[in-house]
């Protein structure tokens, strides 16, 4: 499923009508229809329908929406709320559609009575404003906004809550329509995964309106579904062995923190690693070891409880990861460094490690081998020079300016974490929950990408794969075991048994 600016899906729809010939009024007859589809399962008979219209396309889809729940036998009225003369072409066919058939039509004024319109209402459909709309509520959106907010009422959004955008832009005002439900038509928008915006969505679903497939091909930005992982998630031959499954190689942890290397090499064998060595300083391996029997260990020079900058042959491993509690000393600026140079393979920098790499990203685009940063927002900022703000309110745009700047491959992690290719392919992740936002999520997360990173061909499944995974356990433990309160970076790691048993089954 792709995902789209707005100005992106008016091309897929210029497209659809001029390259292929589909009209425009039947693209509309099609989105009404699909919506009203939905509600018919939602709804019963008695409940009493008002679908807000303003003056574009999306009205045009609600007076088709009208029509058609209407003729499913259900009590309807439209409330216009721009002149008539604003209602035009596509959307001024279906208007008169509506009417021919008998339709209620009531005009929006200064004095028109919502609350008495409320009395007669159990669910309001929202088909104010679409992928059009721009910049704060004008009136008397605004006030019907507010109205339909503080209602009981069930609310339904048509394509986008009206009074949010469609992309990564400000302006967006408070008295957005907060829906219960949202039909996005064809493809998420990108303000569906934005801190700012997501909650205004409520649940939502997407609905097919007859695009043909080969309109899309442009997009280069799109869901990792279940049906991606089952497409792209490598089996496990009867006849592999252990070097078949990869051999990591973790670099990290202090003497004051040993934990989240731990957490990662748990995580990567739990993943399915076929060999896994922790190079640390000596003063973390014993209690490391204590809760990892099956990890090797490399001992590392230190200095200070860090570890230091050292000869180091990274040519057994099939991956290397850098950075978990590594801490920020120059000496551990040093080994990163060096790592960065010197791994010929596939390598992930994690945590401290990306500290250590901001102000020498320029030796990332030197590498030739698959470099993988996996930052959360805070550590996007820093090595993006941005706001923390800034990294939220634009997480796709940053996150492909920097993965194409740098020549890596991007995990920037949050509610919907967002992959990024070198070229500037990008998919976003649904699995997960609040139980993730704590420390050790990511320590974990980093240990699965690292044995996924081994046993792919191509980095982007490995990585998208990844971050299905440990969501996935993430949310099985939270319904069956835990709450988001209490889930632990070790629960998510002992879920991708659970995780992986489904898969294969
Ligand atoms: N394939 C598809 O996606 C299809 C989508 N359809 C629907 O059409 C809308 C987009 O329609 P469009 O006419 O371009 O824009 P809008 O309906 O969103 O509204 C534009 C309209 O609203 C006024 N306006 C803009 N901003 C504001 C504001 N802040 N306050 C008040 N008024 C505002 C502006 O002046 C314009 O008049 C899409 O979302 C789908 O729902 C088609 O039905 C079929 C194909
Ligand atoms: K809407």
């Amino acid at each position: 499923m792709h995902i789209v600016t707005a100005k992106e899906m008016y091309e897929i729809d210029r497209i659809t009508m001029e390259e292929y010939g589909l009209d425009g009024r039947i693209l509309m007859e099609n989105a009404g229809r699909a919506i009203a589809k939905q509600l018919e399962g939602l709804l019963s008979l008695n409940q009493r329908i008002t679908i807000l219209v303003g003056s574009g396309n999306n009205g045009g889809d609600g007076f088709v929406i009208g029509r058609t729940m209407m003729n499913a036998g259900y009590s309807v009225r439209i409330l216009q709320l721009v002149e008539d003369n604003r209602i035009r072409g596509d959307a001024q066919y279906h208007k008169q559609l509506f009417l021919s058939f008998g339709g209620t039509l009531l005009h929006w004024n200064e004095s028109f009575d919502l609350k008495e319109l409320e009395e007669e209402t159990d669910v309001w459909v929202d088909a104010m404003l679409g992928i059009g709309a721009k910049g704060a509520l004008r009136s008397p959106f605004s006030e019907v906004c507010t109205f339909v907010n503080r209602s009981e009422r069930l609310t339904v959004s048509v394509d986008i809550p009206s009074g949010i955008p469609a992309d990564e832009e400000s302006g967006y005002t408070e008295e957005a329509i907060h829906a219960d439900i949202t039909y996005i038509i064809e493809a998420p928008k990108l303000s569906t995964f934005l801190e700012r915006y997501a909650s205004y969505y409520g649940r939502w679903e997407v609905v097919r309106i007859g695009i043909p497939n080969s309109a899309w091909s442009f997009i280069k930005r799109a869901i990792w579904s279940d049906q991606s992982v089952q497409q792209t998630l490598p089996t496990r031959s009867r006849f592999s062995h252990k070097g078949s499954h990869g051999r990591g190689f973790v670099i990290g942890g202090s003497q004051s923190m040993p934990g989240s290397v731990a957490l990662t090499s748990s995580a990567a064998l739990r993943a399915g690693a076929g060999l896994l060595t922790i190079g640390t300083v000596p003063e973390a391996i014993p209690s490391i070891a204590a809760q990892l029997t099956e990890a090797t260990f490399h001992a590392m020079k230190g200095q200070n409880g860090w570890i230091q900058a050292q000869e180091l042959d990274l040519s057994p491993y099939d991956s290397v990861v850098i950075g978990m509690g590594m801490g920020r000393a120059e000496e551990t600026a040093s080994i990163t460094r060096q790592v960065v140079k010197s791994a010929h393979c596939p390598l992930l920098i994690d945590a401290d490690g990306l500290y250590h790499i901001q102000h020498h990203k320029s030796s990332l685009r030197e590498r030739s081998h698959p470099t993988v940063l996996t930052p959360h927002p805070g550590e996007m900022a820093m090595l993006s020079n941005q706001t923390i703000s800034s990294v939220l309110d634009h997480p796709i745009s940053i996150s492909k300016t920097f993965a194409m700047e740098y020549g890596v491959y991007l995990v920037l992690k949050g509610p919907f974490t967002i992959i990024t290719t070198p070229d500037g392919e990008q998919w976003v992740n649904l699995t997960g929950n609040a139980g993730l936002a704590k420390g050790g999520s990511g320590d974990a997360l980093a240990g699965v990408l690292l044995t996924m990173m081994m046993q792919h061909e191509t980095i982007q499944h490995a990585l998208s794969n990844g971050c299905y995974l440990h969501g996935k356990s993430a949310d099985y433990m939270v319904e069956h075991q835990h709450s988001d309160r209490d889930l632990l970076a070790t629960d998510v790691i002992h879920g991708l048994i659970q995780i992986f048993r489904t898969l294969s089954s």
